[in-house]
C-alpha cells in the first residue's frame, strides 16, 4: 500500500505551492478524510497494493499509480546501501519525479508493524523521515528521507575510532532522540553506531531503525515478553535487565548508547576485548565495563558513560540527565573541533 504520509509530504515536498492550491489540498485533504472514515470501515483485510488511497497531501515526488509502487514500475533501485539482519536497504530513485530516498525492504515474516507505529509516535528532527510503506510479494518496503552522509557506523570502521569531541557531538545528539523516544513512551531497542544516520557534512545525527522497537506500557515498562521474537537488539550494547529477561524499560537504550560510546571512542564493540560470545552471562554478571574508558578522557566524558552504564536502571541516569552532562562535557573539552574525517586511529 503506497501512503506516504503527509508530513513525508512536506519533508520532500518541493518549492513552497500558492495558497490557492494549499486551499484546494485543505479541501481534497477534507474529501479524502471523508472517504477514509468511509473505507476504513470496508477495508478489512489490505489486499497487496489495493485498497487505502494514499495519504492526503501526498509525497510531492513519490508518485504512486493508482496505489501501486512497485519496483521496476513506477521507481528503480540505484543502488545497495546496508544489509542486515531484517532486510536490505537501498537507495531507489522515484521514476516520474528522479527524487532520491531510501527503502529498507523486510521479508513479510519479519516485518513487525511496531516500526512503523512507533515511528508514526514519533515527530522529531532526530529521527529519520518516513515517507511511507509498500507491501509487495512477500515483501514490506519502507521508504524513507536518505541520508547521504551513511552511518555512523561507516564513519568508525573509515576513522579507526572517533576523537572524543566528535563522540560527545553525536552521543548528544542520540540522547536528543532518546529524550523525544522516551518521552512519548517508545523503547528503540537497538541503539548503536549502524542505526545512527549523519548527514552529508558530518553536522547532523538521525536515529533510525525501529524494527526492535515497542510502546512501554504507562508504567514506563516492556509489554511484552523478554523473549520475544525479533525483539532481540545487538548483544554487545544490551542492558543487563535485558540479558536476564527482567521487565526493561527506557533505560535499557541509556546503557546502549554509552555501549555506543565506548564503541565510537575504541574503535570496537564494549566486552568483545575481553570475551567471546556469548556474552550475556558477562553483561549480567561482570562489573560494567568502564575499564574501556580510554585514560586520555576527560574526567567529564568518563562520568558520562559511568553514569549510563550504572548496572541497576534505576540508578542510571535518564537521557535527559545524560545529554546535560554530555553538553557538559563537551564544553570541557572545547567543543567539537576535530574534522569529520580526520587521520586514521588505529582501534584500541
Ligand atoms: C524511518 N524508518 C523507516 C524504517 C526504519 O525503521 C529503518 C531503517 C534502517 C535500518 C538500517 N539502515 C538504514 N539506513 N537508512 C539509510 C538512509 N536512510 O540513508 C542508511 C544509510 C546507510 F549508509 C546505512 C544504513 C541506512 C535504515 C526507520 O527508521
Amino acid at each position: 500500500v503506497a501512503n506516504f504520509s503527509a508530513r513525508g509530504a512536506s519533508a520532500c515536498r518541493g518549492e513552497g505551492p500558492g495558497r490557492r492550491r494549499t486551499r484546494r489540498r485543505h479541501k481534497k485533504r477534507r474529501k479524502w478524510e471523508r472517504r477514509r472514515g468511509e473505507r476504513e470501515r470496508e477495508c478489512s483485510s489490505i489486499p497487496e497494493q489495493e485498497s487505502c488511497p494514499p495519504a492526503p497531501i501526498q509525497a510531492q515526488n513519490l508518485k504512486p499509480v493508482n496505489y501501486e509502487y512497485k519496483e521496476g514500475h513506477e521507481y528503480t533501485v540505484c543502488s545497495h546501501i546496508q544489509n542486515g539482519a531484517f532486510g536490505e536497504v537501498y537507495c531507489v530513485k522515484d521514476n516520474s519525479t528522479g527524487f532520491q530516498c531510501a527503502a529498507k525492504r523486510i521479508p513479510l515474516d519479519r516485518f513487525r508493524s511496531e516500526e512503523v507505529s512507533s515511528w508514526s509516535a514519533l515527530n522529531s528532527s532526530r529521527i529519520v523521515q518516513l515517507y511511507g510503506a509498500v507491501r509487495e510479494d512477500a515483501f514490506v518496503t519502507l521508504f524513507m528521507e536518505l541520508k547521504k552522509g551513511g552511518s555512523l557506523a561507516q564513519l568508525i570502521r573509515e576513522s579507526g575510532r572517533l576523537p572524543q569531541d566528535r563522540a560527545l557531538f553525536y552521543q548528544e545528539q542520540v540522547l536528543e532522540a532518546l529524550e523525544h523516544l522516551h518521552s512519548r513512551r517508545v523503547l528503540h531497542r537497538d541503539v548503536k553506531a549502524d542505526n545512527v544516520l549523519l548527514s552529508q557534512d558530518g553536522e547532523k545525527a538521525f536515529l533510525c531503525d525501529f524494527g526492535h522497537s515497542e510502546k512501554l506500557g504507562l508504567n514506563g515498562k516492556s509489554q511484552v515478553p523478554p523473549t520475544g521474537a525479533g525483539l532481540q537488539g545487538t548483544e554487545t550494547h544490551m542492558a543487563p535487565e535485558v540479558v536476564l529477561g527482567e521487565g526493561c524499560s527506557s533505560q535499557a537504550d541509556v546503557w546502549s548508547s554509552c555501549c555506543m560510546m565506548l564503541h565510537m571512542l575504541n574503535g570496537c564493540h564494549p566486552w568483545t576485548r575481553y570475551y567471546t560470545h556469548p556474552l550475556c552471562l558477562k553483561i549480567a554478571n561482570e562489573p560494567p565495563p568502564i575499564k574501556e574508558i580510554p585514560a586520555t578522557c576527560n574526567p567529564c566524558t568518563a562520568d558520562v558513560i559511568k553514569m549510563g552504564l550504572e548496572k541497576d536502571p534505576i540508578k542510571r541516569a535518564l537521557a535527559a540527565e545524560l545529554r546535560a552532562k554530555v553538553k557538559e562535557a563537551l564544553k570541557q573539552v572545547g567543543g567539537l573541533r576535530s574534522p569529520l574525517k580526520g587521520p586514521y586511529q588505529e582501534p584500541a
